[in-house]
Order: C-alpha cells, then structure tokens, then sequence
C-alpha cells in the first residue's frame, strides 16, 4: 500500500469528525476536515432544499476539489498519511438526493471531471446508525441550520449511503471497508471500542502494506 489514506464516511451525524480525530491523534496522521461553518449556503439549503441543492452541491464539490488537491500537495506526495472525515464521493450521494435528474447529470460530469485525477484513499470506514441514534447526535451537537433537517430526509440519506456503499465495494473489492454500526460501538464513551477501532485500521493498513 502507499502512503495511508484513509476516509471515514457514513450519514450526516455518524460519528465521522469526531472518529477521524481520534485516528489522526491515535497515528499522528494529518487530519482533513470537511469545511462546514464556512459553508453560506447551508442554512438556506436546509430551509429550501429545492432552492438552493445545486448553490450547495456545487459548493462542496470545489471545496473537495481544493482540499484533495492541497493534501495530495503537501502530505501524501511527502509520504504523509492523512484521514479524512469523508470521502469524495459523498458529493454524488448527496446530488444525486437533492438535484433534479437534469442537473445531477450536469453535475456527475463535472464531478468525473474535477475528481478523476485527485487523490483516492485505501482504506474507508464506513460508520453507520439508526435514525434514532443519528437524530439525537445531531441534536446534542446543537448546530441552528439543522434544526431544520427533516428526519425523513436523513432516513433516505442513510439508505442512499447503504446502497452506494454496497455498490462501492462491488466495484473496487481492492479498497477495505471497515464497516461499524454506531448503535453498538460507542467509540467516544468505551476506550475499549475505539481501541478496537484502531486495531482494525491498523490491522488494514499493515496488511495493505505487505501486498
Ligand atoms: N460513538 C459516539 N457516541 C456518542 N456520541 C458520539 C459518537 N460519535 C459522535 N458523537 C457525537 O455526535 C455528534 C456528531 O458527531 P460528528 O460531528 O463527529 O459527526 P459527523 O458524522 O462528522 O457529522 P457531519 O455529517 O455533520 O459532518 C458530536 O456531538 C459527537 O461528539
Ligand atoms: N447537500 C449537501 N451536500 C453535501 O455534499 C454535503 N456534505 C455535508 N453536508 C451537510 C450535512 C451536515 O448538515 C453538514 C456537515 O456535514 O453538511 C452536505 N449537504
């Protein structure tokens, strides 16, 4: 394996920043953190999805376009790992929810062309959970605009990312997923299970190393 990429992924509220910063600060890896506060977009999006998905979509994509560019820069072509708390394909599962079927294919080709040449990771964690458990971290963590998140779109997000995954996996059987359900691992309350955690990501990446 190269220089050890990894991205967490899974619905909004999973878990992904919190993990990736335990896995960065457990491996002195860099960590990528997906711009957020920054975003002007979001809180419209979240009051009108119609009116603002692709302001939004497009938005995170030159965002990802930019930060995959500058980790590809400045860590991983000096040898440096890096985790990342998503991976760029979560553009195309969110798009493909929120734009109409006109524009996701406008988008989908700017999204091949932006991302065909960026930086792809190794190893992905996928962390997912049910809605329940999804609604209260989302609510404990207290940000304004998703007040406003319809549980029935976070339910059809959840879905959307089982599907996309399960595919992912069929069609790139060399890249791992470490798949761990939220609702049984508490990875920041049981130092037992983020230590299972890391052993599975060290695991995965020392057997990667070895091929
Ligand atoms: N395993 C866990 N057990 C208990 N609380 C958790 C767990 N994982 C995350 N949290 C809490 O849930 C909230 C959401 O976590 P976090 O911000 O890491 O999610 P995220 O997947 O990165 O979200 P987003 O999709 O919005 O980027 C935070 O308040 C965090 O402290
Ligand atoms: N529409 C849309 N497209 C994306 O690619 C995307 N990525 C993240 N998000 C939302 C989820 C959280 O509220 C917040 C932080 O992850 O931003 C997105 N929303």
């Amino acid at each position: 394996m190269s220089v050890p990429f990894i991205t967490v992924e899974g619905p909004i509220g999973v878990g992904k920043t919190t993990l990736s910063k335990a896995i960065a600060e457990a491996q002195q890896f860099h960590q990528l953190r997906e711009i957020v506060d920054e975003n002007p977009f979001l809180n419209k999006f979240y009051d009108d999805i119609a009116e603002w998905s692709f302001q939004t979509e497009m938005y995170f994509l030159c965002n990802r376009y930019k930060q995959l560019g500058d980790i590809q820069k400045k860590y991983l072509s000096n040898e440096q790992p890096v985790v990342a708390d998503y991976h760029v394909f979560k553009n195309l599962i969110f798009a493909q929810r929120t734009l109409p079927a006109e524009e996701y294919k406008k988008y989908e080709e700017i999204y091949h062309i932006l991302t065909r040449d960026k930086p792809a990771p190794n190893v992905i964690i996928y962390l997912h959970a049910s809605l329940d458990t999804l609604m209260k971290r989302i609510e404990m963590r207290g940000r304004d605009f998703e007040k406003k998140i319809d549980p029935a779109y976070l339910q059809q997000l959840s879905a959307d990312y089982e599907v996309f995954i399960s595919n992912f996996e069929a069609a790139h059987p060399d890249i791992p997923v470490l798949r761990f359900n939220g609702d049984e691992i508490d990875f920041v309350n049981d130092a037992g299970d983020l230590q299972f955690i890391l052993s599975k990501v060290d695991e995965t990446i020392r057997k990667g190393a070895k091929q």
